[in-house]
């Protein structure tokens, strides 16, 4: 498979189109490599699937994009910027992550969207949570207390508290695998539509081929650590 082979727009100038230029990235456990010299270019506004056999190293590679681990080798650059040299905390509000599982605080659901901007001695005025819920389709769940929520409400939740950091990039981990498929399919269209809307550039690590062919028009193949293969999905899918 072409490694650049993709139905992804291309910008005019190709050096604005890459978001995170990933280069030889790696990470070593005690003898273990569980991602493997890691080198692509994740286009600015794109949607791009990881898929590949459980412990192929998805999450891993996921969590070195936005410094939640560290390489032990290679790096990123971020809008064209070594990311090592970026403040992790502020890279982490640059690069906002949604696991698999929403990890919310007790309290509402005002106070869970209060907590990150509150670290940074900031307060969310009321039209921005407004906003902020009507963007994860909860209008009027302000007061609404955090363990009265369904698993897809609570994941929406978890969404607004990413998006309050105006994140340029979404790492998503298997952001559906808990939920329904109804459930399920309401989360795509939500982070499809934030993707149109907002520009954000997403990388999704999923299990669920179906879910890579209606989100992503291209798809990251990995195992044992390594990219295998990047293409246009239905062509990565029928490949493996
Ligand atoms: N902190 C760690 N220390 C040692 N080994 C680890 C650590 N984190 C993950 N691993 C191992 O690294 C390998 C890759 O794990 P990872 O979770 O990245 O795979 P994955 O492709 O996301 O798998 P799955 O699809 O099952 O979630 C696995 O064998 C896992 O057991």
């Amino acid at each position: 498979m072409s490694p650049d082979k993709d139905t992804a727009p291309q910008a005019s100038n190709p050096a604005d189109a890459i978001d995170l230029d990933v280069r030889g990235l790696s990470r070593r456990v005690a003898d273990r490599l569980l991602v493997d010299n890691v080198t692509v270019g994740i286009r600015r506004g794109e949607v791009l699937a990881v898929t590949g056999p459980s412990g192929a190293g998805k999450s891993s590679f996921l969590r070195l994009l936005n410094r939640l681990d560290e390489p032990t080798g290679g790096t990123v650059f971020f809008k064209q910027s070594d990311y090592r040299g970026i403040d992790p905390r502020l890279l982490r509000r640059r690069i906002g992550m949604v696991l698999q599982t929403a990890y919310l605080f007790p309290g509402t659901v005002t106070s869970n969207l209060q907590f990150g901007p509150g670290q940074l001695g900031k307060t969310l005025s009321a039209d921005r949570i407004a906003d902020l819920l009507g963007r994860v389709d909860l209008p009027g769940y302000q007061e609404r207390d955090v363990s009265t929520l369904s698993g897809g409400e609570a994941q929406r939740v978890s969404l607004a508290r990413t998006l309050a950091n105006e994140p340029e990039v979404l790492l998503l981990d298997e952001p559906t695998s808990a939920l329904d498929e109804e459930t399920t399919r309401s989360i795509e269209e939500l982070v499809l539509g934030i993707n149109r809307d907002s520009g954000v550039t997403c990388v999704l690590v999923t299990h669920n081929r179906a879910q890579a062919e209606r989100m992503a028009p291209r798809t990251l193949y990995m195992e044992r650590g390594r990219l295998v293969a990047i293409g246009a999905t239905g062509e990565i899918l029928d490949a493996h």
